[in-house]
């Protein structure tokens, strides 16, 4: 599903590898937490498999294409089975729950009747039915991710990337997220997740490829945050306590205490806008518990497999255009490729009808 063959990175301007001789296959329905020191090369990595970049060196294949073969012309709709997913949320302010999840949809030309269908739906299955009028403002950030979250799934992605999705969350509240994340795993979606949060890894047991400097150092099953990673973040002293419901805190993977590097794992394959992005309603430490985080519907269904509002990855805190217009940001997120049209008439008019 996601294969890196040799793959380098070195920014222009610099002499390290962000990213140096990556090797790594990650299968369909793998759920796969990305760890690393700050500056390790995860965010590099996400946005090679978006093809935001190119690779210095090395190939790269996303979904059976090769990435370096792909004309630009054909990225939007190669990114159209690409969900993404921020720390800081970037939801229309002035737009409410439904229109922020409808929007990938009405961009990507959706009719009305799949869009009516679709969002309450994938707004039942992250646990916001009742919230599809407010706007973000209104809404706790953990519901601000679910609303972002929500949107990244509405057209099924195979694959969604998270890039620190509970950067910005407290420990109960990121629980919540994580459960979601859970789920739309189990509907076969394939999840990466870049992290800095050591206890959700330590107590998920999934699939844990550590970077150091770019380069991958630990690839295990069911790994742990690891000790490398983990003296780096005390050292940025980011730590945390989480409780994800239904979860037991366990021992710490093997590869925890030592890093180690062992092959890529091999799981079996699944079953199966005038707007400008909102930011963090409430600074990460200072936000209270999420109390008013709902309790997440069963999911009626697999969740629906791809696609996001593939906003770019950016390595630092994005900066905000207040200004760029719905068409803007629709090119900008590679829904649509530069100059596309979509017909005006499916723009409006979407929302709940109730
Ligand atoms: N556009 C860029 N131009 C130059 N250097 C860059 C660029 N983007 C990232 N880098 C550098 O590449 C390296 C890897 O950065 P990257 O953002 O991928 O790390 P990261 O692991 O995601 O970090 P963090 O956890 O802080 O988000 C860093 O040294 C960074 O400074």
């Amino acid at each position: 599903m996601i294969r890196f063959d040799h793959v380098s990175q070195i920014y222009r301007g610099t002499k390290k590898p962000a990213l140096n001789r990556v090797d790594l296959e990650i299968l369909r329905g793998e759920f796969v937490f990305l760890v690393g020191a700050s500056g390790s090369g995860k965010s590099s990595f996400l946005r090679l498999v978006l093809k935001e970049d190119k690779p210095t060196s090395g190939s790269i294949h996303v979904l059976g294409q090769d990435l370096g073969t792909i004309s630009s012309r054909k990225v939007p709709y190669f990114r159209r089975n690409l969900g993404v997913v921020f720390q800081d949320f970037r939801l229309l302010p002035n737009k409410n729950v439904f229109d922020n999840v409808a929007f990938t949809l009405q961009v990507i030309g959706k009719s009305r009747g799949f869009i009516q269908e679709a969002v309450p739906d994938v707004l039942a299955m992250v646990g916001l039915n009742e919230k599809a009028n407010r706007l973000p403002h209104e809404l706790s950030g953990g519901e601000q991710q679910r609303v972002a979250i929500a949107r990244a799934v509405v057209n099924k992605p195979a694959i969604l990337l998270a890039d620190e999705p509970t950067g910005n969350l407290d420990p109960l509240t990121s629980g919540g997220i994580m459960q979601v994340l859970q789920r739309i795993n189990a509907g076969g979606t394939t999840v990466i997740m870049a992290t800095h949060d050591n206890a959700i890894v330590d107590q998920m047991q999934r699939r844990v490829i550590e970077l150091v400097q770019g380069e991958v150092v630990r690839d295990e099953l069911e790994g742990g945050y690891g000790m490398t990673a983990e003296i780096a973040l005390r050292d940025s002293g980011m730590t945390a306590e989480i409780g994800i419901p239904g979860m037991v805190r366990g021992s710490r993977g093997m590869g925890s205490s030592t890093p180690t590097f062992s092959a890529p794992v091999v799981t079996a394959e699944p079953s199966s806008t005038s707007e400008a992005p909102v930011a963090p309603a409430q600074a990460p430490a200072a936000q209270a518990p999420d109390q008013g985080e709902p309790a997440v519907a069963a999911p009626a269904a697999p969740v629906p497999a791809a696609s996001a509002p593939p906003a770019p990855l950016s390595a630092t805190p994005r900066a905000v255009d207040p200004v760029t217009d719905q068409l803007g940001l629709a090119e900008k997120l590679g829904l649509r490729a530069p100059g596309e049209r979509i017909d005006p008439a499916k723009d409006q008019n979407v929302g709940p009808t109730s």
